[in-house]
């Protein structure tokens, strides 16, 4: 509960940044919830703008709320996104993944000029790893690269949903790695996208421009590159 009230401050917090006009990229999960829902506000008092969504989820969010949702061929470039984490260090490196969204988080991170990462502050630590790293894998021999990962340190367990295998919205699965404390950031990210079969995995280094994070009491502090 107090963690839903720092969340919501730091959801909340996030529309400051919005210009009318603006193309917004809508972020996935519990936290980025509580700024679709202000955006959704934004635009019923007749702020103009357009968004892109990150997932299935938060696109149909999106569209409840009357936030015009455009394709990803009619952008021409993301202003803003506006993103949750599963962890953040101080200089601005993340994990994400933690509601299986990572690729399109990435894909819409790397689109844009801008990315706003909105979190409790239970997320900052001073070394990332604690929080399982979520990798996308295709479903094709994901034995074998499940055993690639455990060679790469980790101890990767397939993730699952009330007994299912849990699908992506691109149809893949996901191995949540526990690497312990992640030191080698940089190259851990190369380590694991050179490994067939890994689509892409839950580590953002380099595309936070700003954390906004959020206090049970209703604070928020900022802290940018
Ligand atoms: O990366 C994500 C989804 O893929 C989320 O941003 C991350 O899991 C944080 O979620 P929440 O705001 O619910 O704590």
């Amino acid at each position: 509960m107090q963690q839903d009230l720092a969340k919501k401050a730091a959801g909340e917090a996030a529309a400051a940044y919005i210009q009318p006009g603006m193309t917004i990229g809508l972020g996935t999960g519990s936290t980025a919830y509580y700024a679709i829902m202000r955006i959704g506000e934004l635009v019923r008092n007749g702020m103009q703008l357009q968004a892109v969504a990150t997932s299935a989820a938060s696109e149909e969010l999106a569209r409840a709320q009357q936030i015009p949702i455009i394709p990803f061929e009619q952008v021409d470039s993301i202003d803003l996104d506006i993103d949750g984490a599963d962890e953040a260090d101080e200089s601005l490196q993340l994990i994400k993944g933690g509601g299986g969204a990572l690729l399109r988080e990435k894909i819409v991170a790397a689109a844009a000029k801008e990315m706003l990462v909105i979190m409790d502050a239970s997320k900052l630590v001073k070394q990332l790893g604690n929080f399982p790293l979520p990798v996308e894998i295709i479903p094709f021999a994901w034995e074998l690269t499940f055993r690639h990962l455990e060679q790469s340190g980790a101890s990767p367990v397939l993730r699952r949903k009330e007994g299912k295998i849990f699908i992506t919205d691109n149809g893949n699965y996901i191995l949540d790695c526990h690497y312990g404390r992640i030191t080698a950031a940089p190259e851990l990210h190369r380590q694991l996208n050179d490994i067939p079969g890994v689509v892409e995995n839950g580590l953002f280094l380099r595309y936070a421009s700003r954390l906004l994070i959020g206090y049970a009491d209703g604070s928020v502090r900022s802290l940018s590159r």
